[in-house]
């Protein structure tokens, strides 16, 4: 099967917002080209075991690839799809060099093509993100193993974001806990949560591609008896009250649901918010504030944030 490949250099701050125009228009999979992964000080903080090739990454910026299938309808979607990415300039989002570029690819090709910039990673201080088709063995006995493949899902656990969600799970989640994670993407945050004791985990995406492959990593992690995944908008299908909610979207669809959000947490509990860039925080905090939250920590990371909530 012949795909289209579209290829868009801009700027980390504009990655969410046009990995999640890709997703809204079909795409099968997004694959993110960082420049400043070359140089990330994680990789010496946490002793990384694998070394990246410059040769893969752009000398500047991000490149965020998305494939659709070579249809009849493929122009106007592009055409879409860009409209939709100059549109972000009213967010307020720097879309850096602006450069879209389209080619034809084989299935094949791009299938497996991330896969040579995955390898295990140590994410904080007990989840390692070990990828299925790597051997791995633990360090220490209370290592936590996350096995993923995340398929065409967003979510392999090494986006600044995640792994600051990984970092206030690890924090926050207590035995016994009930969490909901919004936008499961691979089904990552889920799977941590189970690791944590959690005693069940409601996870959910808007994303059919997203369910699957969270579905199919839950089950590779033997936590389905913990996690639940579910097809639906934000928290539609959540009716049970959550000690952890964790949710990391863009600041601009949390800001939709934080009233919900503060009505789905427990009283004393969590809403873990992140996909925020940083100019974007004060907002979110404020939004956050007046559904009745209070802001318990704000974690930073590249040009990103995650804020950990309290309900009162
Ligand atoms: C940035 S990814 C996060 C994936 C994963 N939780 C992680 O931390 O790596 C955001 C996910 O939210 C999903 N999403 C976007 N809008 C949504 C909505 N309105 N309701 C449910 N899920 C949504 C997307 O499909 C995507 O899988």
């Amino acid at each position: 099967m012949k795909w289209t490949e579209l290829s868009f250099l801009t700027t980390n701050e504009a990655v969410e917002a046009i990995s999640n125009i890709f997703h809204e228009a079909g795409a099968s999979g997004v694959v993110i080209e960082d420049s400043t992964e070359i140089n990330k000080e994680r990789e010496d903080q946490f002793g990384e075991i694998y070394e990246l090739n410059p040769n893969d990454f752009p000398s500047k910026g991000v490149v965020v690839k998305a494939y659709l299938p070579a249809s009849s309808f493929l122009a106007e979607t592009v055409e879409e799809i860009k409209l939709a990415i100059a549109n972000l300039i009213n967010f307020d989002i720097n879309l850096g060099e602006n450069i879209f570029t389209t080619s034809e690819v084989n299935e094949e090709d791009w299938a497996t093509a991330w896969k040579q910039y995955y390898h295990p990673v140590k994410i904080s201080e007990r989840f390692t993100i070990v990828p299925t088709w790597e051997e791995y063995t633990p360090v220490s006995t209370d290592e936590l193993i996350i096995e993923l493949d995340p398929g065409m899902a967003f979510g392999t656990g090494t986006h600044p974001t995640t792994v600051m969600c990984l970092q206030a799970l690890e924090k926050v989640v207590k035995t016994g806990d009930v969490v909901v994670d919004v936008g499961t993407g691979s089904g990552v945050l889920s799977i941590a949560a189970a690791l944590l004791d959690a005693k069940k985990v409601h996870a959910l995406d808007l994303d059919e591609v997203a369910v699957k492959a969270a579905r199919e990593n839950i089950e590779l992690n033997q936590v389905q008896d913990i996690v639940e995944v579910f097809h639906g908008n934000l928290l539609d299908t959540v009716k049970e009250q959550a000690d952890v909610v964790v949710a990391n979207i863009l600041a601009e669809i949390i800001m939709t649901f934080t009233d919900d959000a503060f009505s789905i947490v427990k009283p004393n509990g969590l809403f873990i918010t992140s996909g925020i860039i940083t100019a974007k925080k004060d907002d979110v905090k404020a939004a956050l504030e007046n559904s009745g939250f209070t802001i318990e920590e704000v974690l930073m990371m590249e040009d990103w944030v995650a804020i950990i909530a309290r309900r009162p």
